[in-house]
C-alpha cells in the first residue's frame, strides 16, 4: 500500500461533516464511526477545490447563527454540485432551504428545546429511504428557534412535529434531505439508524471502519514516514495516550523509537517504577526514564503562582527533552528526525473547529508546547498516531494492542503532576503527603470497585493548616482535599456521589497513616465553576 492509500479518507468511504459551529458535531462523527462509516470533520468554510478527496455523502451540521442574518456561515455552493448526497441537521436544514429561496426560513414564534414528536409521510422511492426501518412515529430531539416557513421548491414534507410543519424534507429526485431535528444525540433515539439509513443506505458507504483495519493501515503509514533508519523520540507519561502511540510505534519500527519518561519529583506513588515495569518489560516499549525530580523540585521553590509553576515545568520538561535527544543521537546510528505526539481528535477538532479554539483557562497539555520547541530547536517533524481517534476509540485501540484493561481504563493524570494538587508552594514534604494520601484514596476507591464509575479521582493538599487534637495533644497540621467527579468529556463535571460512610472511612484512614495531615475535605464543586485540578 502506498503512503496516500493509508490515509483514512483516502481507503475508507468517508462522510464528511461540515460543521456549521453546533455543540454537537463531532457527535455525527461518533455516531458514524460506531457503525463502522469513517467519517471526518471540516469547518463550514471549507472550499471544495481545495479538498483532495472526495466524500461518499455530505452531512451540514447545526449552529448557533440564523442562516439569514448578516455574517452567518455558508456551504461552498459547489459541494451541492458534487453529485453526492447531502443532509442538512438543523442549521444544516436551514441552509438547504434558505439557499433555494430567502424567504424560506424565518424566525419561529416558539423556540424549541427538547423532545418532539415526528410523524413521517411515505411517497414511495428514494424519498423514504431516510426514514427506512424506523417507526411511522418517532420521538426527536429539537435545538432550534427558527423554522422552515415554506417547503423549498423541488421538495416533499417526509416529516412534520406540532411546531415544525417542515421538520424532515427530501428533494423530489435527488438525493438532498434536510431535518430540523438531532439525530445524533441519544434522546434521538432512533437518530442512530437514521445516520446509518443516511450513510450507508442513501450514500452507499461500506461499514469498513474497525480498529484492527486502522492498526495495520497506520503501522504501514509510519513505517513509510520515517523511512528504514527514522529515529523517533516521544514523551511518554505511563497515561493511556501517550502508552498506546508508543506501543503503536513500537510494533512499527521497534527500538528505533525512544520513549522518554521524566520523573519530575511529582509522580503519583511508585508511578516510574510501575510505569517502567509495564512499558518495558510486558510492552516491550524501548524506555528511558529519566529522573529530574531534584532540578523539578529546586525550581519551584518559592513560587505560588499556580501559571508560573506550570510555566516552570513545561520549560523543564523541555530543557530534559532536549538533553534526552542529544543523547539518544550520541548513542544511537541515526539522527532524531521525528517527536511522537499523542494529539486526539478532540485537540484537532477544537483547533479547526468553525467555533474557534475555546478561552484558555489553564496552560494545559503536551507540557507546554515540547513538540513546538522540539521542532523549531532540532528541527523535529511530528508523527501524531491518534490524530483521527477519540478517547473511546483510543482505548479500543490499546486493548487490541494488548495493553491491559488496567492502564486502558486509568484516570487521567495531568503532566505536572502533584505540582498542581499542592496549593502555592511545592516542597518535597508536601508533595510526599500529597501522594500518600492519594495512594490511599484510591486504593480505597478501588477496594470499594468504583474507580471505572468515577472519571477521575485524586487527592491534594492545603497547606494551610487547621487544628486537631490527636492523643490528646493539640496538633497544627496540613488539610488534604478529596476530589472525584463524575464526567463525559472533562469539560463539565460533577462531584462523584460518595456515600457518607465510605468518605468518613478515607479521612480516618489518611489521618491515621499520613503525617503532617490533620482534616481531611471533600471538594462539592461542579466544572464549571471549578476545574477538575485544583490549580
Ligand atoms: N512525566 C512525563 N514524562 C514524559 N512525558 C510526559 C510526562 N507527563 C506528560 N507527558 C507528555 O505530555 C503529554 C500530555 O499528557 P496527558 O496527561 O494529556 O496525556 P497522557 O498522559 O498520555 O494520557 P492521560 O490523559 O491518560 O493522562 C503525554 O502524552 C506525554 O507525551
Ligand atoms: O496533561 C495535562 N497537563 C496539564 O497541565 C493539565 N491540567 C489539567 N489537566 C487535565 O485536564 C482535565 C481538565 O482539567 P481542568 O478541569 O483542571 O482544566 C483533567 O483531566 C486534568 O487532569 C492536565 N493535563
Ligand atoms: N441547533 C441549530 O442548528 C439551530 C439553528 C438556528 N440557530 C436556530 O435557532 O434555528
Ligand atoms: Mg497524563
Amino acid at each position: 500500500m502506498s503512503d496516500i492509500e493509508v490515509i483514512p479518507h483516502n481507503s475508507f468511504d468517508t462522510i464528511l461533516v461540515l460543521d456549521n459551529g453546533s455543540q454537537y458535531t463531532h457527535l455525527i462523527t461518533r455516531r458514524l464511526r460506531e457503525i463502522n462509516v469513517y467519517s471526518e470533520m471540516l469547518p463550514c468554510t471549507q472550499k471544495l477545490a481545495e479538498l483532495t478527496w472526495k466524500p461518499k455523502g455530505i452531512i451540514l451540521s447545526g449552529g448557533p447563527y440564523s442562516v439569514y442574518e448578516e455574517g452567518a456561515p455558508h456551504i461552498d455552493p459547489a459541494f451541492f454540485e458534487l453529485g453526492v448526497p447531502i443532509l442538512g441537521i438543523c442549521y444544516g436544514l436551514q441552509e438547504i432551504a434558505h439557499r433555494l429561496h430567502a424567504d424560506n426560513v424565518v424566525a419561529g414564534t416558539a423556540r424549541e428545546y427538547g423532545h418532539a414528536d415526528l410523524k413521517a409521510t411515505r411517497f414511495g422511492g428514494h424519498v423514504d429511504k431516510l426514514f427506512e426501518g424506523l417507526e411511522d412515529s418517532m420521538t426527536v430531539w429539537m435545538s432550534h428557534g427558527d423554522k422552515l416557513c415554506n417547503l423549498p421548491e423541488g421538495f416533499h414534507t417526509i416529516g412534520e412535529t406540532k411546531n415544525s410543519e417542515y421538520a424532515a424534507i427530501a428533494h423530489k429526485s435527488e438525493p438532498v434531505y434536510g431535518i430540523q431535528f438531532h439525530p445524533e444525540v441519544t434522546h434521538t433515539p432512533q437518530g442512530g439508524q437514521l445516520l446509518k439509513n443516511f450513510a450507508v443506505g442513501i450514500c452507499g458507504a461500506q461499514q469498513t471502519w474497525s480498529m484492527s483495519e486502522f492498526i495495520g493501515r497506520e503501522i504501514i503509514r509510519i513505517r513509510n514516514l520515517v523511512g528504514p533508519t527514522g529515529q523517533v523520540l516521544g514523551a511518554v507519561s505511563g497515561g493511556v495516550d501517550s502508552t498506546v502511540a508508543a506501543k503503536l510505534l513500537t510494533e512499527a519500527i521497534g527500538d528505533r523509537f525512544h520513549a522518554v519518561l521524566v520523573d519530575n519529583g511529582c509522580m503519583r506513588l511508585n508511578e516510574c517504577e510501575t510505569v517502567k515495569e509495564v512499558l518495558q518489560k510486558q510492552l516491550g516499549i524501548n524506555l528511558t526514564v529519566v529522573d529530574a525530580s531534584e532540578e523539578f523540585l529546586n525550581g519551584l521553590k518559592g513560587e505560588h503562582d499556580p501559571e508560573k509553576k506550570r510555566k516552570f515545568i513545561g520549560g523543564k520538561f523541555i530543557d530534559v527533552f532536549e538533553a534526552e535527544a542529544r543523547k539518544i543521537e550520541a548513542q544511537s546510528s541515526g539522527k532524531v528526525e521525528w517527536f511522537l505526539q499523542g494529539t486526539l481528535y478532540p485537540d484537532v477538532i477544537e483547533s479547526i473547529s468553525f467555533k474557534g479554539p475555546s478561552q484558555t483557562i489553564k496552560t494545559h497539555h503536551n507540557v507546554g508546547g515540547i513538540a513546538e520547541r522540539l521542532m523549531a530547536g532540532h528541527g523535529l517533524k511530528l508523527i501524531e498516531p491518534l490524530r483521527e481517534l477519540f478517547k473511546d476509540e483510543v482505548r479500543e485501540l490499546g486493548r487490541q494492542l494488548n495493553i491491559s484493561e488496567e492502564l486502558v481504563g486509568r484516570h487521567p493524570f495531568p503532566g505536572p503532576g502533584l505540582a498542581i494538587r499542592v496549593l502555592g508552594e511545592v516542597t518535597k514534604e508536601k508533595v510526599d503527603m500529597a501522594r500518600k494520601a492519594d495512594h490511599i484514596f484510591i486504593g480505597m476507591i478501588r477496594e470499594a470497585g468504583l474507580y471505572d464509575d468515577i472519571g477521575q479521582a485524586y487527592a491534594a493538599l492545603d497547606p494551610s493548616r487547621a487544628v486537631g487534637v490527636m492523643g490528646d495533644k493539640r496538633v497544627y497540621a496540613n488539610i488534604i482535599l478529596l476530589r472525584a467527579i463524575s464526567t463525559k468529556d472533562f469539560m463539565t463535571a460533577t462531584p462523584y456521589p460518595f456515600a457518607y460512610d465510605f468518605l468518613t472511612k478515607v479521612a480516618t484512614r489518611i489521618v491515621n497513616e499520613v503525617d503532617g495531615v490533620c482534616r481531611v475535605a471533600y471538594d462539592f464543586t461542579s466544572k464549571p465553576p471549578g476545574t477538575i485540578e485544583m490549580e
